[in-house]
């Protein structure tokens, strides 16, 4: 319980807009969790709200029970990152993690641990004015990593960070969350979250669509059909379409759907038609999230739907 991220009926409107529209979701410990939606769907604002940053209009965000902002608990029970670019450019990397350290109670030592963990050790007397996007991503990691949290909230940190950064990210998430660590990732890509996470929230407009697993939330794409290779086709085809398949012959293969891959390996042997290959197709998880959220891409307006 301690380290469990809980939003209940969570609403937060600006003017007429409502950016965050009865949101309850809950984010375990043990596993990493990306919180999807595309842009403008509330994802800054929720985790804003979770961080004590905003006051909700209604509804509660918790971190362990509770209200974060209140509790005061600092860098030891939560890390965040939220804006990589909100740093004091003049600063070298290394002072403005002393000085968060000293205002946190944290011993020095870490400061030189998290920048090595983070790959900053060699630029950590530089100053963050000249930091590429990346290096300041790299460093809000390192100021949330500084008290050891059990609770890990980031906004898009994958931004910015070039193909092995990412890697190294990824990486990093899963250990942070294989220690038993709450880990909750905001991203708008998809792709970025697949190789990654094992649990997800998608929001669309301010709204749930869906909390579960990344492997339950890819059947929602549904199936794709099924891929068949055979050397001499014609009598499978007939047998198929008996079986009330459709099928559209490819350049090197069939694609049939209406029958699922074993009943077509079933019909393959009773006709005697030998198989080159019998491959299910699943729609990827790009085109799940596509599918789910085609109706949310788009600004909020304060007219209701
Ligand atoms: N301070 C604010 N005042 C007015 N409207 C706001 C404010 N903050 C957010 N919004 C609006 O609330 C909606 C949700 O924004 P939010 O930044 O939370 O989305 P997001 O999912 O993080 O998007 P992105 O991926 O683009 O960062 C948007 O329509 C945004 O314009």
């Amino acid at each position: 319980m301690e380290h469990v991220i809980e939003v209940s009926e969570l609403t937060k409107r600006y003017g007429d807009t409502t950016a965050v529209r009865d949101l309850s979701f809950t984010v375990r410990p043990g596993h990493v969790t990306g919180f999807l939606g595309p842009n403008g769907a509330g994802k800054t604002t929720t985790l804003r709200l979770l961080l004590g940053l905003n006051t909700p209009t209604s509804g509660t965000a918790t971190i362990g029970g509770r209200d974060f902002g209140a509790a005061r608990r600092g860098l030891h029970h939560v890390g965040a990152l939220l804006d990589a670019q909100d740093v004091h450019g003049g600063r070298t990397a290394r002072a403005h993690l002393r000085a968060l350290a000293a205002s946190n109670g944290i011993e020095r030592r870490r400061v030189g641990e998290v920048l090595d963990e983070v790959g900053l050790g060699d630029v950590a007397g530089r100053r963050i004015g000249g930091f590429s996007l990346g290096m300041k991503q790299r460093l809000g990691i390192a100021a949330a990593l500084l008290g050891d949290p059990s609770v890990l909230v980031f906004d898009e940190p994958l931004n910015g960070l070039d193909p092995e950064g990412v890697q190294w990210l990824r990486a990093l998430l899963r250990r942070l969350a294989a220690e038993g660590r709450t880990v909750f990732v905001s991203s708008h890509q998809m792709s970025e979250m697949e190789l990654c996470a094992e649990q997800l929230i998608v929001i669309g407009r301010g709204e749930l669509i869906a909390a579960e697993s990344l492997g339950a939330f890819a059947a929602r794409g549904g199936s794709q059909g099924v891929r068949v290779r055979a050397r001499e086709p014609e009598r499978l085809v007939s047998a198929l379409l008996a079986e009330g398949a459709e099928v559209v012959p490819g350049e090197q293969s069939l694609s049939v759907t209406g029958v699922d891959a074993e009943r077509i390996g079933e019909l393959a042997l009773r006709e005697g038609v030998a198989l080159g290959e019998l491959t299910p197709l699943a729609a990827s998880l790009e085109q799940a999230f596509m599918e789910l959220t085609a109706d949310s891409v788009d600004y909020l307006t304060g007219e209701p739907r």
